[in-house]
């Protein structure tokens, strides 16, 4: 990958120039001037899914001028290096490749001199026969019954992806009940384990590194109390399996190596839901549906990487954020899933996203002088509208919104979907086109209210409009649509960070938080005043070790 500053290319020039003629254009005006809008930027793919980017405030050249911006950094080659396994990640020196574990065409994927694709494949292998067992009932717990609760401990990458992708799919699920415990709070696996029996629980430890604070943490409590019924640490093989690449954590926590599920450092975190991480996954929807993600995802791959850039539409999607991000100045992106099932999807790419992009020193190590990766927030429609689409329906802040929502739905009841979906339409319609002074003086006078008796009220009615979204209308939410859906969004990040120049793949910052809290651990096991901190901390763990001992 070339190490290019963004700002130092011509086409950043231009497309500074373009945004002082753009800055002022109205999706009105847009759609006004080229009523063939819609064909023009909109594309289908795999004749499942829609996106409609139309209701964005580009015209021909913004696109060109962007397009011209990822040639200069040189998209194409980088998109090549990550598909050929280079070491593109290069402050921890791994190749990034996701890609590789949703290879459904199984053509060789070189890293240090070996295929992957082999190691990949018998993982799978072992997921499909484990995941069997479970679900037919042919794996047994210690006292002989039948598997009924699975409980994923892991957290960050190692909890939101699964945890989206079985609430997303729902409509598919096997038997068997799903779990998922993230925090330290303890809470959060007490409250888990008062709704499961230890006699038919099985505890799937999901780290990729086994050494992450808070996962080992809830690891261990459940297997305390796992012991406090079973009494026998040789039934615990019956009831805890591990996720990660880290071998020998994983014995040292005390699970047989056999009952450990593997994957590499060549798989992100935040990209793990496709590897060995996924087992949460198969066991919610059954081994075959989750061969169906991969197969979605595979397809989106494909189409990133052999598709030209300007019908590329991770690319597109890229390009369009990068538009708001650095020269309208937007600092946040809205993902707003018409499905309730979606629930999880805004916070799995926020964590996708923000830490993937969230970075301020570029490739060559030096800060950077722009914007880099966006906030990214959502709810699922409709409930957002009536929280916090007033704001970015008439607020100060521009907020380009992607909306989502399946043609069809698992839940037929009544006239739910169609209300669900006119709203889906009318949202971006409202954003886009809004409502004039002169419309709502129209709808008042129309009314039989005099123009003097509402002339008050009138500027509190009006909406601006021109508030940019992205539309995508899926058929329906399936194990492989919604493969491709999240594949999208990945390439999405992935090519934001090439053009930023910046690296997507480590995570340095969340280190720092965990080295200051390991040092204040220990501080907190007594009850003497401390004063080796900043003023602000001493007193706010003084003030804690106060009320503790009230
Ligand atoms: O799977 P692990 O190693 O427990 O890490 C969990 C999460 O912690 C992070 O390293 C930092 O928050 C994430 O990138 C990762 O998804």
């Amino acid at each position: 990958m070339k190490n290019i500053n963004p700002q130092s290319t011509h086409a950043w020039q231009s497309l500074t120039a373009h945004f002082e003629e753009m800055r002022h254009s109205t999706l009105s005006d847009l759609f006004t001037k080229t009523p063939e809008r819609f064909e023009q930027f909109s594309a289908t793919f795999s004749d499942s899914m829609l996106v409609d980017y139309s209701k964005n405030l580009i015209n021909e050249k913004t696109m060109s001028l962007l397009l011209d911006l990822a040639k200069e950094t040189y998209l194409s080659d980088a998109i090549k290096s990550m598909f050929q396994g280079e070491k593109i990640n290069r402050t921890e020196d791994r190749a990034v490749l996701h890609v590789a574990l949703r290879n459904r065409s199984n053509n060789p994927i070189i890293v240090d001199g070996k295929d992957v694709m082999p190691d990949v494949n018998q993982v799978l292998a072992q997921m499909k026969a484990f995941s069997d067992k479970v679900i037919s009932g042919q794996w047994k717990g210690y006292t002989g019954k039948a598997i009924t609760d699975v409980v994923n401990i892991g957290i960050g990458g190692s909890d939101l992806g699964p945890l989206m992708v079985t609430e997303a799919l729902r409509p598919f699920k096997t038997q068997l009940n799903m779990h998922f415990v993230s925090n330290v709070d303890g809470t959060h696996i007490v409250e888990t384990l008062k709704k499961v029996n230890p006699e038919t629980t099985l505890f799937l430890v999901a780290s990729k590194t086994f050494t992450t604070q808070e996962t080992m943490t809830n690891a261990h409590s459940a297997r305390d109390w796992f012991l406090s019924s079973a009494k026998d640490t040789a039934q615990v093989a019956k009831h805890f399996v591990a996720l990660s690449t880290n071998a020998k954590e994983v014995s040292a926590f005390g699970i047989d190596t056999a009952n450990m599920f593997e994957f590499w450092d060549w798989v992100g975190g935040r990209y793990s839901l496709w590897s060995a991480i996924g087992l949460s996954i198969a066991l919610s929807i059954g081994y075959d549906n989750f061969e169906q993600l991969l197969s979605g995802a595979h397809e989106m791959d494909n189409h990133f990487a052999n598709t030209p850039l300007d019908s590329n539409l991770p690319v597109i999607l890229a390009l369009i954020g990068i538009w708001y991000n650095n020269f309208y100045g937007c600092e946040t992106e809205a993902i707003l899933p018409y499905d309730q099932y979606m629930h999880r999807f805004a916070a799995y790419f926020q964590q996708g996203n923000m830490e993937s992009n969230g970075k301020s020193v570029d490739r060559n190590g030096a800060e950077v002088t722009y914007q880099t990766g966006p906030i990214i927030w959502g709810e699922p429609g409709t409930n957002g509208q009536h929280a916090f689409y007033q704001l970015i329906h008439q607020g100060t802040k521009m907020i380009p919104c992607d909306f989502i929502a399946p043609v069809t739905t698992f839940n037929p009841i009544a006239d739910h979907h169609p209300k669900l979906l006119s709203n889906f339409f009318a949202q971006t319609q409202a954003l886009a086109f809004g409502k004039t002074k002169e419309q709502v003086l129209a709808e008042f006078l129309k009314a039989g209210k005099s123009e003097q008796s509402v002339a008050d009220i009138v500027p509190f009615k009006v909406f601006t409009g021109n508030r940019p979204t992205n539309s995508i209308l899926i058929k329906s939410i399936t194990p492989k649509t919604l493969g491709s859906l999240i594949a999208l969004y990945e390439h999405k990040i992935f090519t934001q960070g090439v053009i930023l120049n910046i690296f997507s793949f480590d995570q340095w910052g969340v280190e720092l938080g965990k080295q200051l809290a390991n040092n204040i651990l220990p501080e907190l096991s007594n009850n003497e005043t401390i004063t080796s901190h900043d003023s602000s901390t001493n007193g706010l763990i003084n003030q804690f070790k106060l009320w503790r001992k009230q």
